[in-house]
């Protein structure tokens, strides 16, 4: 595909960017009673509206346009039948496989994967159920009371996300604990609140080299066998989820209580997988089948939906509307649900890694704006730290905002009193106060002249700035499922659009290379010159002060 800024309908956003970007949302909502029938879908239970979006009618067919130039039709069908489009490791992108709930097959260089996909999941129920009633014993013969999952990025943040998102469906007097930073303290910390006799450690790792990982795994089965002695006893309290079985037999997991997953599953779009192990243990096999049914129907909705109505294709449209058009170099993720308060994190893995890319895939440098930097933390947390910026700073900020109608925990006045912010920010944000409204706010409270003057702008809010609300039913396994599944077709569409590949993760090497090089330097006598001066002088700072003890 040609750069996307070479394109028709990008020359016409350009255009329609100049023409419309000085128009109030106020206005656009003035112009038009029907804005929100025509700027809102509905999928199941799940509400989008996306009229708060600094858009005319006709922005959102130049949109549309673009993704039809940028042939994302034949993108889509590309992924789901199992094409390699992640070209520079020679991969398919099927994190659908994992969740085809109609079973039908899907082919990666002749083979159908779903006969394997299956087997892994019937693995992982007789497993989890052996866990959850009680079968599967500890070596001295209790049952399982906390799961640990060791593992990091994509083998910690779905499941960590989720778990937390979906801890009104955990079994009681099951826990389930994340150790991911090689930082010893999050490791310390975590066996400090456990009994070997009760705990199943989940080594969760695609490659099963990660540095980290395995230091917290031998640390882990260090301090398991202190107490357990025998090394028999790893086979009940240790279990692997890798692509590398020859990795983890070397570890000393037997390779029987390995849950197995395929190259064709990126990092972080492996939570579907034998990565999800955790979850399952902890709401129960029914609970993430239930989470597998969401994603898989939000992909039907992704693959059959025309773009106009179709809710990942809008998301990724709007991005890159801000992105490429307004210059907004981030994207605010927040959801007014406590039990979603890992979601802005798993998003920054999944978006960030996907499509932090500055080469396309013509392996030439870009020349346009790529992937935004996604943050967010919890309503109505925000509101109390770094809403200021988004009303009143200099800087444009896109953001989704996501509540729950129906509360898991209903008590007293609190949903209401939640809901209430969550309609109101946007109210806010889209709508403003102009000066002639501050003013009058400020004369009935009794000031007036210079000190009135004074502090007038201070008290203006410009509006015009654009969300995303998202409603749903419940933050139940389905629909979470379906959300998830949801920003991931919208990462997938930008990526296409920005004609990146969403699914390699080059960048995380030579940080990696650069440490193993180091390590070994902390531990030598005397100094280190083999870097720049700054690295020389922070390395030997370290080795002088670790040397006082
Ligand atoms: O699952 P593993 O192989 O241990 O990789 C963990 C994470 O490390 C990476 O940074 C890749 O090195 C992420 O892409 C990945 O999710």
């Amino acid at each position: 595909m040609p750069s996307p800024t070479s394109l028709p309908s990008w020359k016409a956003l350009e255009s329609n960017y100049s023409s419309i970007s000085g128009i109030h949302l106020r206005e656009l909502f003035a112009q038009d009673p029907d804005r929100f029938n025509k700027f809102s879908v509905q999928f199941q239970d799940l509400l989008l509206d996306f009229s708060k979006n600094r858009i005319t009618s006709e922005t959102f067919a130049l949109l549309l346009k673009l993704a039809e130039e940028a042939d994302l039709k034949s993108w889509i069908e590309k992924m789901f039948s199992g094409e390699k489009i992640n070209e520079t490791e020679g991969r398919a992108v099927l994190h659908v496989a994992l969740r085809n709930r109609a079973d039908r097959p899907i082919f990666v260089d002749g083979k159908d994967v779903m006969p394997e996909v299956n087997r892994v999941l019937a693995q992982m129920r007789d497993f989890t159920e052996s866990v959850r009633n009680g079968e599967w014993k500890g070596y001295t013969g209790k049952t399982i009371t906390d799961v640990v999952n060791i593992g990091i990025g994509g083998s910690d943040l779905g499941p960590y996300m989720v778990t937390e998102a979906l801890k009104p469906y955990g079994k009681p007097g099951l826990s389930v604990h994340f150790v991911s930073n090689v930082d010893g303290t999050h490791i310390a910390e975590t066996l400090k609140k456990l009994q070997p006799e009760t705990t199943l450690f989940v080594i969760a790792s695609k490659t099963f080299t990660t540095q980290e990982t395995i230091t917290n795994a031998i640390t882990a089965k260090n301090w398991f066998l202190e107490t357990a002695k025998d090394n028999a006893a790893i086979a009940k309290h240790f279990v692997a989820i890798s692509t590398n079985a020859k990795a983890v037999s070397a570890f000393g997991i037997d390779t029987k209580n390995m849950f197995e997953f395929w190259d064709w599953v990126g990092g972080r779009y492996s939570l579907w997988s034998a990565i999800g192990l955790s979850i399952a243990l902890f709401i129960g096999i029914d609970g993430f089948e239930a989470l597998l049914t969401g994603a898989h129907e939000m992909d039907e909705h992704f693959r059959q939906t025309p773009f106009e109505k179709n809710i990942p294709v809008i998301l990724a449209l709007l991005g890159v509307w801000y992105n490429n058009f307004f210059g907004a170099e981030s994207h605010a993720v927040l959801p007014y649900d406590q039990y979603l308060h890992r979601l802005p994190a798993y998003l920054q893995q999944g978006d960030m890694e996907s499509n932090g890319k500055s080469v396309s895939r013509a392996n030439q440098k870009v020349d346009y704006a790529t992937g935004p930097i996604i943050w967010g933390e919890p309503g109505t947390n925000g509101q109390h730290a770094f809403y200021q910026l988004i009303h009143q700073g200099t800087k444009l900020i896109p953001a989704d905002f996501l509540a729950p109608i129906h509360s898991q925990n209903p008590i007293g006045e609190h949903h209401p009193i939640l809901l209430s912010n969550f309609f109101a920010q946007t109210e806010a944000l889209m709508k403003g106060k102009t000066p002639a409204e501050a003013r009058l706010e400020l004369e009935k409270s009794g000031l007036a002249g210079d000190a009135l003057e004074a502090l007038l702008p201070h008290k203006v809010f410009e509006g015009n700035k654009p969300t995303n609300s998202i409603l749903f039913e419940r933050l139940s396994p389905k629909t979470l499922g379906a959300l998830i599944a949801m920003y991931e077709h919208k990462i997938f569409v930008q990526g296409v659009i920005w004609n990146v590949n969403s699914y390699d993760q080059w960048g995380v090497e030579l940080g990696k290379q650069l440490a193993k090089v180091i390590l070994p330097e902390l531990k030598s006598e005397g100094e280190v010159a083999a870097h720049d001066a700054s690295t020389n002088g922070l390395i030997n700072f370290y080795k002088q002060v670790k040397a006082k003890g």
